[in-house]
């Protein structure tokens, strides 16, 4: 039987020898390579030499920083947001945000941890990269390539947030062109579900030169189910603002801004804010309330638009009172009233008009007009022509409809209550606001009490008016007899 025979195994003190010798070859090569090549060429061998040595990836690696020079990414934004629906039960840990405005808890994906999506069979993973301010080299005098440290003149680079999203790289086209859109349309169907809806101030006094921008949440509570009107013309405001959400392609089509105007118009107390924030509630649009009492002219109005953004109301309260029209040739100047500031506008009401459609057709889309007035009698005709403010909404007394609306929402009567026909025939013959009958019906919890007061109210408005509709009568007889009386003699 044969026998194998192993080669002698080097002893410790000769391998301890060899690696000490190594060692020195590679430190005076490096010194060698440092002091007889110049800097420029030695960064060029390093990085081709990495370069062709890096073993080559199937994977390409997308970022997504929170920033794109100074303003905010929309992708990092969307992903994020897209992301937190994705979260993954078994994570050990979340990030929680929430500022002082939201009314809800954001959790969000944490630092480096991994998240699988998949897409049409593609594997995806994404990570969330949070890179505290680094240091780095300052003139990289000192650098060592070779070893790939610095040893001096130091600074930091600024704090990094990025997004990663990692795949094969040969599903590039198509993670691209439509992954990544429909991480954009998620991201703002999520933004539309917990969108804090916020009313803007907009005046041009004061907070530098841009003009004065304060917001807070609307919180008000009028939605549609809430307001007192007639059924058939709620519902035709609610299909025209459905219809126009829809249309972005056909006002592209037409060459129009994608915006539209309304011109809410009745007495006071008619529901005329409590329509515009449904309407706000109802699209999630924010609301940008624009003082025009103290807007200088073009430039300050100019400028105060550009700080509103897409998908929102302008809302102009009491038009008729916050310009002065031009007289009926078109010739006046226009100025402005309410006292202190009566600096002459730059701009008449269908200036102003024209202004704003001229800026919105180039920078701004799904963007609500609502001018309301309490005399629409009183308004700039060039206001009222076809084609102007799309939609006229006339906001009037309160209707039986509207009655039942109210005491259904203050009350809690959803079908019939023994006092409903003698208040709803004392409605009809009655102009009542439904701001008059909501105070009413909010007197007390218990609702025989509030109808039976609501009764005695309406009667009381009854009377009064009969007693001032004598009184004008009595004094338009006197002047007939006192006209008689002087034809005759
Ligand atoms: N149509 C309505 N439906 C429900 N509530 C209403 C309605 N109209 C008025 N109210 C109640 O009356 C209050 C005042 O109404 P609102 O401010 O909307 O009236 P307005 O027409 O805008 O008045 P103004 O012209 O004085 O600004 C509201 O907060 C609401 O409680």
């Amino acid at each position: 039987m044969a026998t194998r025979t192993f080669p002698e195994m080097p002893s410790p003190s000769s391998l301890l020898s060899a690696y000490a010798s190594m060692s020195t070859s590679v430190i005076l090569f490096r010194t060698m390579f440092n002091q007889l090549f110049p800097r420029e060429l030695r960064r060029y061998v390093v990085d081709a030499v990495r370069f062709y040595w890096k073993p080559k990836s199937s994977k390409l690696t997308l970022v997504f920083d929170e920033k794109d020079g100074m303003t905010s990414n929309h992708m990092f934004d969307a992903a994020e947001a897209f992301l937190c629906t994705r979260i993954n039960p078994d994570s050990e840990s979340l990030r929680i945000t929430k500022s002082v405005k939201e009314n809800h808890i954001n959790v969000k994906f944490a630092d480096s941890e991994d998240i699988k999506d998949s897409f049409e069979g593609i594997s995806v993973t994404w990570k969330y990269v949070h890179q505290p301010p680094q240091q780095r080299s300052g003139n990289g005098d000192d650098f060592d390539y070779t070893s790939g440290k610095s040893s001096s003149s130091r600074s930091f680079s600024p704090e990094r947030k990025y997004i990663e999203l990692k795949f094969d790289k040969k599903y590039k086209e198509i993670i691209i062109t439509s992954y990544l859109p429909l991480i954009i349309k998620r991201s703002q169907e999520l933004e539309n579900q917990k969108k804090v809806v916020k009313l803007h101030n907009l005046q041009s006094y004061g907070g530098g030169p841009g003009g004065y921008k304060e917001s807070v949440n609307l919180d008000h509570p009028s939605t549609f189910d809430t307001l007192a009107m007639d059924p058939k013309m709620k519902k035709a405001i609610i299909d025209d603002l459905n219809l126009f959400l829809r249309r972005k392609e056909f006002y592209k089509k037409v060459g129009k801004a994608w915006k539209r105007g309304y011109l809410l118009y009745g007495p006071p107390g008619t529901g005329k804010s409590s329509l515009i924030a449904a309407i706000a509630n109802y699209l999630k649009f924010d609301i940008y309330d624009l003082q025009l009492t103290n807007v200088g002219g073009d430039s300050s109005l100019k400028k105060l638009m550009l700080r509103t953004s897409n998908r929102s109301i302008l809302v102009i309260e009491d038009i008729d009172c916050s310009i002065q029209l031009p007289d009926r040739k078109g010739t006046a100047p226009a100025k402005f009233l309410e006292g202190k500031s009566v600096r002459d506008p730059m701009f008449s009401l269908s200036g102003l008009l024209n202004f704003i459609d001229g800026l919105w057709s180039c920078c701004g889309d799904e963007r609500i007009i609502i001018f309301t007035t309490n005399h629409k009698e009183r308004l700039d005709p060039a206001l009222l022509r076809p084609g102007r403010m799309d939609v006229h909404i006339h906001m009037s007394y309160l209707t039986v409809d509207g009655f039942e609306t109210l005491a259904a929402n203050y009350l809690n009567i959803h079908d019939h209550h023994w006092r409903f026909r003698e208040i709803k025939d004392l409605i009809k013959c009655k102009k009542v606001t439904p701001a008059e009958v909501a105070e009413e019906l909010m007197k007390s919890d218990d609702a025989d009490v509030v109808l039976e007061g609501l009764v005695r109210f309406l009667k009381r408005k009854k009377m009064e008016d009969d007693e001032t509709k004598d009184e004008v009568d009595d004094e338009d007889d006197e002047v007939n007899e006192a006209k008689k009386a002087k034809i005759i003699s």
